[in-house]
């Protein structure tokens, strides 16, 4: 079948686990409560920070509200909300030169020479959208933003809905099956097979040293460095 476009996940993909877990999410859960502070007043983070209150049943203290976004930067979820407010908090980060956004070699090389080739290039990532240009304009291989067509997070819809897939497609106007997904995730390659996309399962090594063998793939196809990937 023929590749008209790539869309790629970010964490666990073209970038370590760990450097979200073990620098990312620790600057964000430091940096949140003076953030809050400091700019609770804004539209754009207030929005954000009344989603969280809501869903809490109405809480309305915001140090209440920075505690259960700490809470849940501990179990990982990818909340829309707080992704939103990740991507804010790490803009200072980022722009203060703190720390660069980790790229496998191999996927820095492989999306040049993907972008080189015509390819069209998107993101979909539960990180939030602004997050994702921070993170590839301040990659180790430096500014790779021009190299993507498009960009993806979570109000497309969750990673691991087929509905979510099939809106990417839509609004890129490629044909399903003519897209190809990559993801560490196989939950999330399984929705993206349903909705008729093609899948590889990129298993990073360092990530997961325990092989994910057999029926833990899925049927997806697995490499563990883009430069396999084969497009
Ligand atoms: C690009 S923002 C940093 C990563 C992040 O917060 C995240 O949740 C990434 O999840 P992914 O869907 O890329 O595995
Ligand atoms: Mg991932």
């Amino acid at each position: 079948m023929p590749i008209r476009a790539i869309l790629t996940d970010i964490e666990g993909t073209t970038s370590s686990i760990s450097f979200v877990k073990d620098v990312l999410f620790p600057y964000a859960r430091r940096a949140l409560p003076g953030f809050v502070e400091a700019r609770s007043a804004e539209p754009e983070v207030r929005r954000w920070l009344d989603a969280v209150a809501a869903e809490q049943g109405g809480i309305c203290d915001d140090r209440m509200i920075v505690e259960v976004l700490q809470g849940w930067i501990d179990e990982d979820r990818k909340h829309t909300a707080l992704k939103a407010l990740q991507g804010m908090v790490w803009s200072d980060g980022y722009r203060n030169a703190d720390f660069t956004a980790h790229l496998y070699p191999d996927a820095g090389r492989a999306l040049r020479e993907w972008n080189d080739a015509g390819l069209p290039l998107y993101v979909y990532s539960s990180g939030s959208v602004p997050a994702q240009r921070l993170f590839f304009g301040h990659s180790d291989a430096g500014d790779l933003t021009s190299l993507f067509s498009g960009w993806f997070d979570t109000e497309v819809g969750g990673k691991r809905e087929a509905e979510s897939y099939r809106r990417i497609a839509e609004s890129i106007g490629v044909a399903p099956g003519d897209v190809l997904f990559l993801s560490d995730i196989v939950e999330e390659l399984d929705a993206a097979r349903e909705a008729g996309m093609q899948t590889v399962l990129i298993d990073r090594r360092e990530d997961y040293p325990t092989p994910r063998l057999g029926d833990a793939v899925h049927g997806h196809r697995r490499v563990e460095s883009f430069e396999d990937v084969g497009v």
